[in-house]
């Protein structure tokens, strides 16, 4: 489990009265950093923007962060200029905190702060200035709150029960997904790509396919190991030790044994792990001999006809799958 939950997003997004809740059902501590830095202060929050001024409240948040990040069973609602400085969400993630993006669009954020006299960022502004103050400060904001979560939730017409409910499903499959991971099998003369037949398999090599690979699978939240051999027996030997190890998933190029390894048909068939079968070209456009696969059936599925991408929708379909069977 994560060692805190940390909520950003844009002011009226919910954030402290959805933490109170997440908190709740944890039964962790609940912190909203603006409450605690207006106890530390005996001020309000737009008290110390007028007083101090907005340099001076971000200095105080960054202090409050660092010595929140050194503690964990803490629900976090910050504030919605927490952002501001990549190093506060960093320095939390660090600490093993997830960290959580709310959002909704800004008809909704005005609608919920039309009236409100609480936060100083908005007090210039009434009616249509201030629709348009969010939107535009928004419109700035979206893509640091986007870069610093590691996960997004829609708050638009749920309840802030359920929204609590769904963050902690996102949290915990975050954390199953973290756990997995998933082996790319590559069979013979893939180790060639960018010297084979370029103008079917393209001119990128076999190292820029596995940092490829490598990258999508952060992405997804997974881990992912690449092997590549132009033997049967040690392909088969691979998948062999992936049902050992109870590795979660497997995507494989076969290459060319696709078309006439039986003998790799019945490793697949044998082996408790799934695996997706991919290719890079359209082996369905291609040489008649290559129109059929002896392992897709064995497979979840096969995927072909896209480059590299072709790995990435394999990752993809077995994360759903695996995600599916929990
Ligand atoms: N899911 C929701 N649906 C409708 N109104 C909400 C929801 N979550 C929060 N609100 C309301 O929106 C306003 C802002 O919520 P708040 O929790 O203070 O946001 P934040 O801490 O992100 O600035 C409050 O009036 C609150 O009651
Ligand atoms: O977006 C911001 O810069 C701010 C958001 C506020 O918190 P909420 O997001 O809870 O409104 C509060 O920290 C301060 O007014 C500044
Ligand atoms: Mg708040």
């Amino acid at each position: 489990m994560a060692s805190n939950i940390v909520l950003v997003g844009f002011m009226g997004c919910g954030k402290s009265t959805v933490g109170r809740r997440l908190a709740a059902m944890l039964g962790w501590e609940f912190v909203d950093t603006d409450t605690r830095i207006e106890e530390e202060q005996k001020m309000q929050v737009s008290e110390i923007f007028l007083r101090k001024g907005e340099r001076a409240f971000r200095k105080m948040e960054r202090d409050l962060i660092h010595r929140l990040s050194e503690r964990t069973h803490q629900v976090i609602a910050t504030g919605g200029g927490i952002i501001k400085d990549p190093a506060n969400c960093q320095r939390l993630k660090e600490g093993g905190a997830v960290v959580v993006h709310m959002y909704t669009a800004p008809e909704e954020l005005y609608r919920r702060m039309r009236c409100d006299t609480t936060r100083p960022l908005l007090a210039p502004y009434e009616g249509e200035a201030r629709y348009e103050a969010i939107q535009k400060l928004l419109q700035e904001r979206l893509p640091l709150y986007r870069s610093a979560a590691d996960i997004e939730v829609s708050v638009f017409k749920q309840s802030p029960e359920d929204i609590a409910e769904e963050i902690l499903d996102m949290t915990n499959e975050l954390e199953k997904s973290s756990q997995r991971e998933i082996w790319v099998c590559n069979g013979p003369n893939l180790n060639f790509l960018g010297i084979r037949e370029p103008e079917i398999y393209g001119d990128e090599n076999y190292e820029a396919l596995k940092r490829y690979v490598v990258e999508r699978g952060q992405e997804l939240g997974v881990k992912v190991e690449c092997f590549q051999t132009n033997y049967e027996g040690a392909l088969l030997d691979t998948l062999q030790e992936a049902h050992r190890k109870g590795i979660s998933g497997i995507v494989m190029n076969p290459g060319a044994f696709t078309h006439y390894s039986y003998a790799l048909r019945d490793a697949i068939a044998s082996i408790a792990v799934p695996v997706v079968e991919v290719h890079m070209s359209n082996i369905h456009k291609r040489e008649e001999f290559r129109h059929r696969s002896v392992t897709a059936a064995e497979c979840i599925g096969q995927i072909c006809g896209f480059g590299f991408k072709s790995y990435e929708l394999g990752l993809q379909a077995l994360c759903n799958i695996l995600q599916k069977n929990g």
